[in-house]
């Protein structure tokens, strides 16, 4: 059997020490696998930022294993974990950050250009992605002359554009109406089981997390099974 594209194995992680230590994560465990969107509920305070960047290896934790497409990090160097970062993980934020002075298209070449891509794979690659999520009509729009959606609909373009294998997204569609929230959700599963990322979704809206292939959430520093 293939590995999953993300697992978590006996991952730790807190902040302070003594008296002030915040215990998050004590032997936390997680898998997803390639084309799996699993949502990640909890309270306020429980850890999701937490577990969002130790899985984007924006954080590490002080000891437990976190593979990425089968690759160890705990002992990678920061190049290294930088290099595999910007190689396999994709993220959508609640706040889409798209480059004002750019168009929509331009947006999701960029991160290809930057990666060493060439222009008119890179265009090819982004009209794909703008169709898949329904806004190829709008690629030539700056995001100031496109809606929330349509904006965070290029924001997930632009995260998947080099092919992550992992994709991990913070409330993306927070800002949003349900209506919207929900076509933007839905955007984004059909390109998780396209493209066979690994998806973990933080989110407060129930409606949506029920509609991911699972949910867990971080109980007594363990990530565990939920049912909402
Ligand atoms: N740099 C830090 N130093 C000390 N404590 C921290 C630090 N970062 C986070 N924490 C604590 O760790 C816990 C988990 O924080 P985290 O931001 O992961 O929670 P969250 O579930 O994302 O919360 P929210 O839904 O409010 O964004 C919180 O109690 C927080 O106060």
């Amino acid at each position: 059997m293939s590995k999953p594209h993300l697992l978590l194995q006996d991952v730790h992680r807190h902040y302070g020490e003594g008296e002030r230590i915040v215990r998050v994560l004590e032997s936390a465990n997680l898998t997803v696998d390639s084309g799996e969107m699993v949502a990640l509920v909890a309270p306020s305070g429980a850890g999701k930022s937490t577990l969002l960047h130790l899985c984007g290896l924006l954080e590490s934790p002080q000891s437990g294993e976190i593979e990425i497409v089968g690759q160890k990090t705990s002992q990678m160097g920061d190049r290294a974990r930088t290099q595999l970062r910007r190689s396999t993980v994709g993220y959508v934020y609640q706040f889409h950050h798209l480059l004002p002075e750019f168009t929509a298209l331009e947006n999701v070449v960029m991160p290809q250009l930057i990666a060493g891509q060439t222009q008119k794979p890179a265009e090819g690659r982004a009209m794909e992605l703008l169709d898949l999520l329904g806004v190829a009509p709008r690629a030539t729009h700056r995001p100031a002359e496109l809606s929330g959606g349509e904006q965070q609909r290029v924001a997930i373009a632009r995260a998947a554009a080099n092919h992550p294998r992992v994709i991990l997204a913070d409330e993306p569609t927070g800002n949003l109406d349900p209506e919207t929230s929900d076509r933007v959700f839905e955007a984004l599963k059909s390109l998780i089981r396209n493209e066979g990322a690994a998806a973990l979704i933080a989110t407060h809206n129930y409606d949506l997390a029920r509609r991911a292939d699972r949910i867990v959430t971080i109980r007594n520093g363990l990530v565990v099974p939920h049912t909402l």
